[in-house]
C-alpha cells in the first residue's frame, strides 16, 4: 500500500487552474492542489522539500460547497489559450468554495475554480467532493432562523439577507426565517409552537438579548418535555437536542465574541455551516422556591444591574445607551449591603486568576465533560450535604456583585470581566467589588479595557464557585455619599448555580439568585444571555 492509499486517496487528476497546470488530490480529509511545473522546477533546483510551499491544502470539513461552474469564468479565455498551448482543451469547470482563515479569528469564504479536460472528469470531481461533504454528520441541513430587526443598529435583517443567506444557500442549507415582531416573540414561539423536529438547529440574528430568548425558549421546552420542574433548584436540567447559532447583530454581542473571538456575521455563518459546536454552561437563578431565569454570560447585581436597567430605558439611543447609563450609574456610586454564601468549585484544575483563556477544545472543559455522568450522580447525592457544609459566607457592602459564566469578552472589553472563565466547566466566577472610593472603582473599571489584572485590587475578590446565594440587607442601598438615600432597587434573597452541559452537545448557562447550570447545544458562533 503506497503513501497515498494510506491517506485514503479518493481521486487525483491533472487539471487547470488560472494559468497553470495543477495536480489536484482528494482524500478523505483534505483537498489539495499544487502547480505541476513550478513544483517540478523546484524539485530539480532545490529538491522535494519545497513542494509544500506551492501546494494548498483545504480540510474537507472546511469546504462549503462544490458546484459546476456554469458561466464563462473570467479566466476562461486566458486559460483557454494557455490550454491550447498545452494542446489540451479545458472546457468544463467546477468551483470549490471553502473557508479561508483571515486575521483576528475572522473567516472568509473563498472560491477556487478548476478547469477539466472533459465533462466526465468534471462530474467525477463534483460527485467525489459532494459525497465527502454529505458524510459530515455535524453539518446542519435545516435551520430555524429568528431575526431581531431592532437589535443593535437595526441592521439584523440586512445583515442576514446580504451576508448570511447567500452562504446558507450556497451550502444547501434550507431555512425557515421568522422576523420577530415584539420582545419574547422568539421565546414564546420556541416554547409552544415551533415544530422543532424539522430542524438541526436554531439561529438567532441579533445580540445577547435575542440569544437569551432562544436559550429560555429551548431550555424551557426541553424541561417541559422531560417533566423537569424548573422551580426545583436541585433538579438536573436536560440538555436541548438542538444547537443554537448566533449571527451577531446586536450592541454588545458578548456571547459571540467570547466564544468565537470576533463579532463578524460571515465568520459566524461559516462556523454554523461547517457544523462547529461549542458546549456552554447555562446557569439558573432562583428566588426562594421560584425559578427566575437562566443566564449564560453575566449576572450583574449592583453596578452592572443598574447600568443594564437604566440602559433599557434608553434603547432608542442604540449601543451608545450603555455609555450613558454607565456614566450615570458611576456618578451615583451606590453600594449594596448583604450576605453572600457560595460553594467553591472543589478541584484545583483552574482558578479565576490563572492565565488560561478558554477556547474550543479547552482541556479543563473537556475533562469536566468526560466526568460529567459521574459528577451528575455525585452532585445529586451531595445536594443535601451541600446545604450544610462547604459553603463560604461573606458579608459587607458591595458596589458590584457579578457572576461570569464565560469571560464576557466583547469589543469594549477584549479580555472580558473574567478573562479565564471557562465556557463549559460547570462553574461560575463570582466577582465582588467591595465598598471603595469612586476613583478606586474607576481604576477597577478601566482594567476591563486593558491587560492589567482587574482582580489585583484590595477591594476586589474573585471566587470560582458552583453555586451562590445572596441575601441583601433590606434597607441598604445607598449612595456612598448619601447613606440616607432610599434604595432604588430593593434586592431580594436570590441564589444562582451553573448547569454543566448536559447533552453530548454545547454550552448552557444558568442565572442569578441561586445559580446552577445545564448545557444547551450551540454552533460555535454562539453567544449567551445576560
Ligand atoms: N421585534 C422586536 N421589537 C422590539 N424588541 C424586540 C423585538 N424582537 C426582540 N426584541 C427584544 O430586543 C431586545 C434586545 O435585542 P438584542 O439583544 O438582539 O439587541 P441589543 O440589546 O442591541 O444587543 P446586546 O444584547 O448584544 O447588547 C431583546 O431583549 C429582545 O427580547
Amino acid at each position: 500500500m503506497d503513501k497515498q492509499q494510506k491517506l485514503g486517496l479518493l481521486l487525483s487528476s491533472r487539471l487547470f487552474k488560472k494559468r497553470t497546470d495543477v495536480e489536484v488530490v482528494l482524500n478523505r480529509t483534505t483537498l489539495s492542489w499544487r502547480e505541476i511545473q513550478r513544483s517540478q522546477k523546484q524539485d530539480l533546483d532545490i529538491g522535494n522539500s519545497l513542494d509544500a510551499a506551492v501546494s494548498q491544502v483545504v480540510p474537507v470539513s472546511e469546504i462549503v460547497s462544490v458546484q459546476k461552474t456554469e458561466e464563462q469564468h473570467s479566466e476562461t479565455s486566458s486559460a483557454h489559450s494557455r490550454a491550447l498551448e498545452h494542446n489540451q482543451l479545458f472546457l468544463y469547470a467546477f468551483t470549490v468554495s471553502y473557508v479561508l482563515r483571515a486575521s483576528k479569528h475572522q473567516w472568509r469564504c473563498t472560491d477556487v475554480v478548476f478547469l477539466c479536460p472533459d465533462l466526465t472528469v468534471c462530474e467525477q470531481w463534483i460527485r467525489a467532493i459532494s459525497d465527502q461533504l454529505s458524510i459530515l454528520a455535524n453539518r446542519p441541513k435545516s435551520l430555524l432562523v429568528y431575526i431581531n430587526p431592532f437589535g443593535g443598529k437595526r441592521q439584523g435583517k440586512w445583515i442576514y439577507d446580504q451576508k448570511v443567506a447567500p452562504l446558507f444557500s450556497k451550502a444547501c442549507i434550507s431555512t425557515d426565517v421568522i422576523v420577530t415582531e415584539q420582545p419574547n416573540h422568539a421565546r414564546n414561539h420556541l416554547e409552544t409552537k415551533a415544530n422543532l423536529d424539522k430542524y438541526d438547529g436554531v439561529v438567532c440574528v441579533g445580540g445577547d438579548g435575542i440569544f437569551s430568548e432562544i436559550v429560555h425558549g429551548l431550555v424551557t421546552r426541553t424541561q417541559d418535555e422531560n417533566k423537569v420542574d424548573l422551580n426545583d433548584s436541585e433538579a438536573q436540567l436536560m440538555p436541548s437536542a438542538l444547537r443554537i447559532g448566533i449571527i451577531p447583530a446586536g450592541s454588545t454581542d458578548c456571547i459571540c465574541f467570547s466564544t468565537v473571538g470576533t463579532n463578524d456575521p460571515v465568520t459566524s455563518a461559516l462556523h454554523i455551516i461547517v457544523g462547529d459546536s461549542q458546549p456552554m454552561d447555562v446557569c439558573s437563578v432562583h428566588h426562594n422556591s421560584s425559578f427566575l431565569r437562566f443566564f449564560v454570560s453575566l449576572l450583574g447585581y449592583g453596578f452592572y444591574g443598574d447600568v443594564l436597567t437604566d440602559s433599557e430605558s434608553k434603547r432608542w439611543l442604540g449601543p451608545t445607551r450603555y455609555d450613558l447609563a454607565g456614566v450615570k450609574t458611576f456618578l451615583n456610586h451606590n453600594y449594596y449591603e448583604g450576605t453572600i454564601s457560595f460553594l467553591p468549585a472543589e478541584d484545583n484544575m483552574s482558578n479565576p486568576r490563572d492565565k488560561l483563556q478558554c477556547r474550543s477544545g479547552c482541556c479543563v472543559c473537556q475533562q469536566r465533560s468526560s466526568s460529567k455522568a459521574r459528577d451528575m450522580m455525585e452532585e445529586k447525592k451531595k445536594s443535601v450535604k451541600d446545604r450544610r457544609e462547604g459553603w463560604t459566607v461573606l458579608s459587607g457592602k458591595f458596589i458590584a456583585i457579578n457572576t461570569a459564566c464565560i469571560s464576557c469578552a466583547c469589543p469594549r472589553s477584549p479580555k472580558g470581566l473574567s478573562p479565564s472563565a471557562h465556557l463549559a466547566d460547570g462553574t461560575m466566577d463570582l466577582i465582588l467589588v467591595r465598598e471603595c472610593s469612586r476613583i478606586d472603582f474607576l481604576r477597577h473599571l478601566l482594567r476591563h479595557t486593558n491587560k492589567d489584572d482587574q482582580f489585583d485590587h484590595q477591594f476586589v475578590e474573585v471566587h470560582r464557585v458552583k453555586k451562590f446565594h445572596f441575601q441583601p440587607c433590606r434597607t441598604e442601598v445607598s449612595s456612598l455619599e448619601d447613606l440616607s438615600e432610599i434604595p432604588r432597587r430593593a434586592p431580594s434573597d436570590q441564589h444562582a448555580q451553573p448547569h454543566r452541559g448536559v447533552t453530548a452537545t454545547p454550552p448552557t448557562a444558568a442565572g442569578p439568585a441561586t445559580a446552577r447550570s445545564c448545557p444547551i447545544m450551540q454552533f460555535k458562533s454562539v453567544s449567551s444571555a445576560s
